[in-house]
């Protein structure tokens, strides 16, 4: 499954991809030339050529790329034609944000489920969630097909349901706590660090000085 031989590098940049060929999709925008997709992505053309190559080409001479096929073959790629089922534990500030935001259920994301282990969350609605038990996660990822845990709990106890998550046969997580989680390799990991991003931030301010 998945073209692994693929590097990272590339991988990082397909999102960006989907994404723009998505808005010209929306624009009606059917073709597009390596030059323009450089204009509006930011990347060169020879960059956008090398990368798009290492799946077969989809770029005809003289025509370009025909932005639907493009599209669909990206998002192909990406395992964005399955559909995914995830739960949420640690229903705080930042798990309620996700919880509300109504995209990623549209990108094929469907959260089953929010857990928290505090017991005055315990029963509260957030959106159309009543916010379960997380002692209960396990059974329910086990009863409900779930693929994917989004993890936003403390840093304390978050290696521990980890390995709960991955007992109960998780296959990726969704890391927004700022810790490297051990897992098995067959387990996914896909960090989301805001303060790093912040910092990364902060460096490229200073480095303009
Ligand atoms: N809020 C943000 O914008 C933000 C930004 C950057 C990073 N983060 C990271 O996201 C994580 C959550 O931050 P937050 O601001 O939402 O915190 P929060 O305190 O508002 O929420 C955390 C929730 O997790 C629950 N919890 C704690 N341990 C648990 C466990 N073992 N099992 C299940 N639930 C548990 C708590 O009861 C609480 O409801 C932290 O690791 C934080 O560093 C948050």
């Amino acid at each position: 499954m998945g073209n692994k031989n693929i590097s990272m590098a590339v991988i990082r940049r397909l999102p960006k991809y989907y994404r723009y060929l998505g808005d010209l999709l929306d624009r009606d925008i059917q073709r597009i030339s390596s030059k323009e997709l450089s204009d509006i992505i930011g990347f060169t053309a020879s960059q956008i050529r090398q990368d798009l190559n290492n799946f077969g080409g989809f770029g005809q001479q003289g025509y370009g790329y025909n932005v639907d096929a493009l599209h669909k073959e990206i998002g192909k790629i990406l395992g964005l034609d399955t559909k995914y089922n995830a739960v949420l534990i640690g229903a705080g500030n930042l798990g309620q944000a996700i919880a509300n935001y109504s995209g990623f259920r549209k990108a094929g994301f469907e959260i089953k489920a929010l857990f928290d282990a505090n017991p005055r969350m315990i029963g509260l609605k957030i959106r159309d969630f009543e916010i379960l038990d997380s002692e209960d996660i396990e059974e329910f990822i086990k009863e409900n097909d779930v693929d994917i845990a989004i993890m936003c709990i403390p840093k304390k106890g978050s290696q521990e349901l980890a390995d709960r998550l991955v007992n109960a046969g998780i296959k990726g997580i969704w890391n927004f706590v700022p810790v490297d989680l051990d897992v098995p390799e067959s387990v996914i990991v896909e960090n989301v660090n805001l303060t790093e991003s912040l910092f990364t931030l902060s460096y490229l301010m200073k480095a303009e000085d």
